[in-house]
């Protein structure tokens, strides 16, 4: 907790008065929120789009000024966290479910700052972490068996005993390719597949990942 803490509040030195900022999902991703709330109030001026609707409540409840993506045209810089980052800046996300908004979001972002914990480093994406693709409802076992192909095994998610829904009434698989050797590849043919919405492969899309140890120091990685 002490390392998310700490990466999160660091991204937060980027951000400057009149900027509009993408804020990301989940429990790294929560403390930069925090810490932009507690900056808005100190009188920092900003705009930001959320990736979720969990973010989107903490945001206002913070007192930050939402607005829609269409409105912001593009972001200065957008801060998320991430499942698996690769010594290349690639990433696995969607583990909180968000991957759609946040790859949307992180595409119309000048600069991309991933945080998270020493945990999330890894030599290979998929090592410790399954991939998440969201699919549609309509088609979601044809569309896994398409992706069985890939010779990965799926399960679909669920929550409570229940199929998992995004935020944008989507199902999603999490699927286990072992170690990913080539993740620009996989992320261009799993788009490919009819049903398949988006996946968690974030491939050269970060400029900055900034990690927090639990010995209480941090590091910034810059490309
Ligand atoms: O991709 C995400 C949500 O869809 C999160 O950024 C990712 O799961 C990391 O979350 P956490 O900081 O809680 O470990």
């Amino acid at each position: 907790m002490k390392a998310k803490k700490l990466t999160g509040e660091k991204a937060t030195d980027y951000i400057k008065d009149g900027m509009i900022i993408g804020l990301g999902t989940g429990s790294t991703a929560y403390y930069a929120i925090k810490k932009v709330g507690e900056m808005v109030r100190n009188g920092l001026k900003i705009k930001a789009v959320p990736t979720s609707k969990e973010t989107a409540d903490l945001a206002l409840s913070e007192g930050i000024e939402l607005i829609d993506l269409a409105e912001a045209k593009s972001l200065d810089l957008t801060i998320d966290g991430a499942d698996e980052v690769d010594p290349d800046f690639n990433l696995i996300k969607g583990g909180g479910g968000a991957l759609l908004r946040e790859k949307i979001v992180a595409s119309a972002t000048d600069k991309l700052i991933i945080v998270v914990d020493e945990s999330k480093l890894v030599d290979n994406l998929g090592s410790t972490f399954k991939l998440p693709i969201e699919v549609t409802p309509f088609s979601w076992k044809y569309t896994q068996q398409m992706i069985e192909k890939f010779s990965c095994d799926s399960e679909i998610r669920k929550e409570a005993g229940e199929i998992y829904k995004t935020d944008n009434g989507n199902y999603i698989l999490d699927c286990d390719f072992g170690k990913i050797e080539d993740p620009i590849k996989i992320t261009t043919e799993l788009n490919k597949l009819p049903g398949v919405v988006e996946n968690g492969i974030f491939a050269e899309m970060a400029e900055i990942v900034i990690v927090g140890y639990n010995d209480g120091h941090v590091e910034v990685l810059e490309k």
